[in-house]
C-alpha cells in the first residue's frame, strides 16, 4: 500500500474559545490534487497555515511521509517540513530577477541551480523572462513565476491557498489547466484551499467539502456533486430548488405527484432538492399538456414568473399551479417566455435528493 504524503489527524485549533478547526482529518497520496473547498470563514485557510507549520493546532497531529511534524510536545518548524507554499498574494522579491526568484530557495552548486531554474522556466513557458524584473511580467506570468519558484525545491507537498483568485476570468482557466498539468508532471501531494466549486471540479481529484471547521464530505468531483450529503452541500455546488413536503406512509406529496422518501417516519418534513440545469420545460400545446417523453421524468404545470438571460443559457422562474410554490428552470439554449406564459415542468425522480428538513434548512421560498 501507498503511504499518504500528508496525514492531518484530528486537529482543531480554537480562537478565543471557538473551534475554527474542529477535529478535521484528511489524508493527501503523492501525486493527488485535495482540494479543501468550503464557504468563506470555514477554516481552510487556518488549517492549512497549520499544516504548513505557520501556526500550531491546540490539538492533533500532522504527518509527511509517515512521520509526525506536528503534535504534542513537537513542532517542525515550516522550511524542515518540505513542502512548497503558494498563497493568493504570491508576491515575488521585486529586487530580484525571475530566475534569481525561481533559485532563491535552491541548494545546490550553481550549475544545478541554473539547470533546475532552466527547466521549470521551461515547463511554465517563461524561458524569454529568465533575466527579467517581476513588473515586467502580467499578472499570469508573474503566477506562473510564483508556481515555478514554489516547486524549485522539488517539494513532496504543494500548499496553495486560493493561488488563482488574483487572476483575471480570461486567464484563469488556462492557468489553472497548465498549474495541474506541472504539478501531475512533478508528482507533489497537493492540498488546495479554495471557496470556488468550480475550481475544486476543474482541479480535484479529490474533493473535502468544508463547513464549520468540520469536513462533511469527501469525494471525487462526480459523487460530491452528484450524490451531496446533505441540502447544504447540494446548494453549495449551484442554485437549487427545494420543494418541501411532509411524509405520509413513505410518501410525499409534491406538484409532480407523489415522491418517495425512504426511511423517513410519517411526518417528518423532508426537502426534494433537484438543481435548475436538471429540470425541463415544454410548452402548453393549448391546455392538452406535454408531449409524453419518459426520459424527462414526472411533469407538473407553471406559470412564468420571469425569465432572465443569464450568458449561454437563460434562467426561466415558475409558480407552481400545485401549490404555489416557486421552481427555477436553467434552459441552455436561449428561451425566454413571457410571464405568465403556462408551461409544463418536469424532473427526473434520479435527478432529485430527499433529505429530511433540519433546524439549518431554510424554509421554502413561497411565491408573493
Ligand atoms: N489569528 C486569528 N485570530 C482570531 N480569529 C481568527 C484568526 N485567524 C482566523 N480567524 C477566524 O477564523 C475563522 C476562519 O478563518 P479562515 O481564514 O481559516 O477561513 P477561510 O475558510 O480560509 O475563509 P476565506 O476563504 O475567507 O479565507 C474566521 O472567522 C476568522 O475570522
Amino acid at each position: 500500500m501507498v503511504t499518504a504524503r500528508l496525514e492531518i489527524l484530528s486537529i482543531t485549533r480554537r480562537f478565543g474559545g471557538r473551534p475554527v478547526v474542529d477535529d478535521l482529518s484528511l489524508e493527501v497520496m503523492p501525486g493527488q490534487v485535495t482540494c479543501l473547498l468550503g464557504p468563506s470563514g470555514c477554516g481552510k485557510s487556518t488549517a492549512l497555515r497549520i499544516i504548513a507549520g505557520v501556526d500550531r493546532a491546540d490539538e492533533g497531529e500532522i504527518r509527511i511521509d509517515g512521520t509526525p511534524v506536528a503534535g504534542p510536545g513537537l513542532f517542525v518548524p515550516p522550511e524542515r517540513r518540505g513542502t512548497g507554499l503558494m498563497f493568493q498574494d504570491f508576491a515575488l522579491f521585486p529586487h530580484l530577477s525571475v530566475a534569481d526568484n525561481i533559485a532563491f530557495g535552491l541548494s545546490g552548486t550553481r550549475t544545478e541551480k541554473r539547470l533546475r531554474v532552466r527547466e521549470l522556466l521551461d515547463k511554465v513557458g517563461l524561458v524569454r523572462f529568465l533575466g527579467a524584473f517581476p513588473h515586467e511580467l502580467s499578472g499570469g506570468e508573474q503566477q506562473r513565476v510564483a508556481l515555478a519558484r514554489a516547486l524549485a525545491p522539488r517539494p513532496k507537498i504543494m500548499l496553495m491557498d486560493e493561488p488563482f483568485s488574483g487572476l483575471d476570468n480570461r486567464l484563469r482557466d488556462g492557468i489553472r489547466d497548465e498549474t495541474l498539468s506541472i504539478l501531475k508532471d512533478e508528482g507533489a501531494a497537493v492540498l488546495l484551499v479554495t471557496h470556488e466549486p468550480e475550481e475544486a471540479m476543474r482541479m480535484a481529484d479529490e474533493i473535502a467539502l468544508m463547513r464549520r471547521g468540520r469536513i462533511v464530505q469527501r469525494g471525487a468531483p462526480y459523487n460530491v456533486y452528484n450524490a451531496p450529503v446533505d441540502r447544504e452541500a447540494a446548494a453549495f455546488f449551484s442554485d437549487v430548488n427545494v420543494i418541501r413536503g411532509r411524509v405520509e406512509g413513505a410518501l410525499t406529496d409534491t406538484p409532480f405527484g407523489q415522491f418517495l422518501a425512504p426511511g423517513q417516519a410519517d411526518g417528518t418534513e423532508v426537502d426534494i432538492v433537484i438543481r435548475p440545469q436538471h429540470v425541463k420545460i415544454d410548452f402548453d400545446r393549448g391546455g392538452q399538456g406535454p408531449a409524453p417523453s419518459p426520459e424527462h421524468g414526472v411533469w407538473a404545470r407553471g406559470i412564468v414568473e420571469r425569465a432572465r438571460f443569464i450568458g449561454k443559457d437563460s434562467l426561466v422562474e415558475f409558480r407552481m399551479e400545485f401549490d404555489g410554490s416557486q421552481m427555477r428552470a436553467n434552459v441552455p439554449s436561449v428561451f425566454l417566455p413571457k410571464p405568465g406564459t403556462p408551461l409544463w415542468i418536469a424532473i427526473r425522480r434520479d435527478r432529485c435528493f430527499v433529505f429530511p428538513v433540519t433546524d439549518r434548512s431554510p424554509a421554502r421560498r413561497r411565491a408573493g
